[in-house]
């Protein structure tokens, strides 16, 4: 192999990813040598509007699979919580490496526990899964949308915009970040998205080269994780605009898969765990556990009114 070209997003936390895979790569594969490509994607530009809005989050990934498939890359990193449930055909996900902290994470203003945020205090988020889990553990805190890269969050809060903000906690360890977390959040209280701390190297399905050298970066649990909560992600047919959550674990060599689907509002929630050995299996068993406890209802009148355009 020569020069290995990875494609990544321009953020400082998609760069920053794609510099660490690469370093975790050259540990394994000593001589290899890569070089970053940074690029552009739709996403990218519309990256003030609300994610439910500018049509989901294949926006971050047509044109760096484009510029794979056209040979333009040989590798691309993505945050895997961003990388659509269909890849495109000819490309295949060569690595899950490590995960890291999958949980989302909390940062109040003055540093006091999420707890002990006063009634009326401005939670900035924009994501419907935060606000829908958030809501009904704190129904009387104000969700304000905040979008923007980590930074800008970051930035908006210092300003008073926001007293606290919610983000994955794997984001800001990844950025260094990391002391600047007040609080993890429970899962039992907010189960982050399907796939979130853990990263996807993305390659063509008939590069046999890349394909083999990329299995040492592969973490086999992390995998398995991911594998299940993306199994059942795809099962429930959600779309961007139905709050959902899960989160994978091996234990004792057995997944244990948490996953929820809620209103936006907060007012309806439904959560089940599933355990088992297959990823697939448990990921189709959690969706269809939901469906049948009330989440099928959730979905139908998602789906109908988007196809109202609403
Ligand atoms: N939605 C954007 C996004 N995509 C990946 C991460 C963080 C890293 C990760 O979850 O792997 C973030 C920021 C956030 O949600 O706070």
């Amino acid at each position: 192999m020569g020069i290995l070209r990875i494609g990544s997003r321009k953020s400082a936390l998609a760069m920053t990813q794609t510099r660490w895979v690469i370093e975790q790569w050259q540990k394994r594969v000593p001589g290899l040598s890569a070089e970053v490509v940074p690029m552009t994607t739709r996403g990218d530009q519309v990256l003030h509007l609300p994610l439910s809005r500018v049509g989901g989050k294949g926006l971050f990934v047509e044109e760096i699979e484009r510029a794979l498939l056209e040979k333009r890359i040989d590798a691309a990193v993505h945050s895997l919580k961003d990388l659509p449930a269909q890849l495109a055909p000819g490309t295949v996900v060569g690595a899950v490496p490590r995960r890291e902290d999958p949980r989302d994470a909390v940062i109040t203003r003055d540093g006091r526990p999420f707890d002990d945020l006063p009634s009326g205090a401005r939670v900035g988020t924009s994501s419907l899964r935060r606000v829908a889990q958030l809501r009904r553990y704190r129904p009387d805190l104000a969700f304000i949308p905040l979008r923007g890269n980590v930074d800008t969050r970051l930035r908006k809060l210092a300003a008073g915009e926001v007293d606290a903000v919610v983000l994955a906690a794997a984001g800001l360890v990844r950025l260094g970040l990391g002391d600047r977390i007040t609080e993890h959040l429970s899962p039992e209280i907010c189960l982050p998205a399907v796939g979130q701390g853990a990263l996807a190297v993305q390659c063509r399905e008939a590069d046999e080269d890349t394909r083999r050298s990329l299995v040492s970066v592969e973490d086999a649990a992390a995998r398995r994780t991911v594998e299940a909560e993306r199994t059942c992600l795809a099962a429930l047919e959600g779309g961007c605009q139905v709050p959902i959550g899960a989160l994978a674990e091996i234990r004792d060599g057995h997944i244990r898969l948490a996953a929820m689907v809620g209103r936006p509002d907060g007012s309806e929630l439904f959560r089940v765990v599933v355990q088992g050995e297959d990823p697939a299996e448990v990921g189709r068993r959690a969706a269809a556990d939901l469906v049948e406890l009330g989440a099928g209802r959730i979905l139908q009148e998602t789906r109908e009114e988007a196809e109202l355009g609403g």
